[in-house]
């Protein structure tokens, strides 16, 4: 048995004015129990949509889910059983409650006597870096820091699969690193985990595998390592005072994606290849340019080049 059987997902808004509006579009995605699953995307994707269904927290309207041979309609109760869900943001927490009392509220919801409760919150406060500040209020905590008690709060039930839905957003490097500390004690331990991201070191880093999907569909299913590969392909150079001749002849250079200019004054060329982002370099060089950076699109980027070169229309 898989932990989530995803099959023809289709989830379709009716937005003012009636039109309808179909965020995901027949999705298929076997995730294996223990697996560590990336789910990227660009905005609107459906990656949410996705999580909101996975978790019971929205219908789906046409197609199945399944989370450890449970069906998300049907058997409610024993999904939410087995699932913890922690979406990035702010919203849920009790902000004049302090973290333990959070936790301790959250645990008494799932049955848990006095006792087990209280080792439950202290292990828990203890597992993601909150101990020392347990009697504090989550008003007074960093975005970072309430982050770490979504997260808390995610595990109280010691679910069987764990739904993260953007979780590090906010973190600060320091937070971030141990977040993902976090989940990888996760996964040793046989949790299996459905989280989306935007960030590709941060996917690679964590995941067993990764999905992108664009529009409601799955794109692709592939290794961290796979994806790393596409995703080096690409890369970008931006420089500054490019004469209009040289942006030009930049663009007719073999390899080179495209040559924007994302704000005034800035040249960003794009290239899918090394040799055409040593061929603009050697260019610009050439026209006396003198500030020029070279950087790895982030994977927003890739994802539209990835997208675009499967002929699909791009954006919404
Ligand atoms: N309640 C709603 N009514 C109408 N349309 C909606 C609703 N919720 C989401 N959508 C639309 O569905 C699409 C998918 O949204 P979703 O939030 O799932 O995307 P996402 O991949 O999580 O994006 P992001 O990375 O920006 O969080 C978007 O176009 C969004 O506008």
């Amino acid at each position: 048995m898989q932990a989530l059987e995803i099959s023809g997902l289709t989830r379709t808004y009716r937005r003012r004015g009636g039109e309808e509006f179909h965020a995901l579009r027949g999705l298929d995605l076997d995730v294996p129990r223990g697996e560590v699953h990336g789910l990227l995307g660009p905005n609107g994707a459906g990656k949410t949509t996705l999580c909101k269904i996975v978790s019971t927290v929205l219908l789906p309207t046409a197609g199945t889910v399944r989370v450890l041979g449970h069906d998300v309609v049907t058997d409610t109760a024993r999904v939410k059983e087995r699932l913890g869900i922690v979406f990035g943001g702010e919203k849920g927490l009790y902000e004049r409650l302090t973290a333990r009392q959070n936790l301790t509220f959250w645990a008494s919801l799932y049955g848990l006597g006095r006792a087990a409760r209280r080792r439950r919150v202290d292990e828990l406060l203890e597992r993601v870096g909150l101990a020392d500040r347990a009697d504090e209020r989550a008003g007074d905590f960093s975005r970072g820091m309430k982050q770490r008690l979504h997260l808390a709060r995610g595990l109280v039930s010691d679910p069987g699969v764990l739904i993260l839905d953007e979780p590090t957003v906010g973190m600060d490097p320091v937070a971030a690193r141990d977040f993902r500390a976090l989940v990888g004690e996760l996964r040793g331990r046989g949790t299996t985990v459905l989280m989306t991201t935007h960030d590709m070191a941060e996917a690679a880093a964590l995941s067993d595998r990764v999905s992108l999907i664009d529009r409601g569909t799955l794109v692709m299913t592939e290794s961290p390592a796979a994806v790393g590969d596409l995703v080096s392909a690409y890369e970008r150079v931006d420089a500054r005072g490019v004469p209009g001749r040289v942006r030009e002849s930049l663009a007719g250079l073999p390899g080179v994606v495209s040559v924007t200019s994302p704000e005034e004054g800035l040249t960003r060329v794009e290239t899918s290849s090394p040799d055409a982002t040593l061929a603009v370099q050697r260019a610009l060089v050439e026209a006396r340019v003198r500030d020029v950076a070279r950087s790895r699109p982030d994977l927003e980027e890739v994802y539209l080049h990835l997208v675009g070169e499967r002929g699909m229309a791009v954006g919404e």
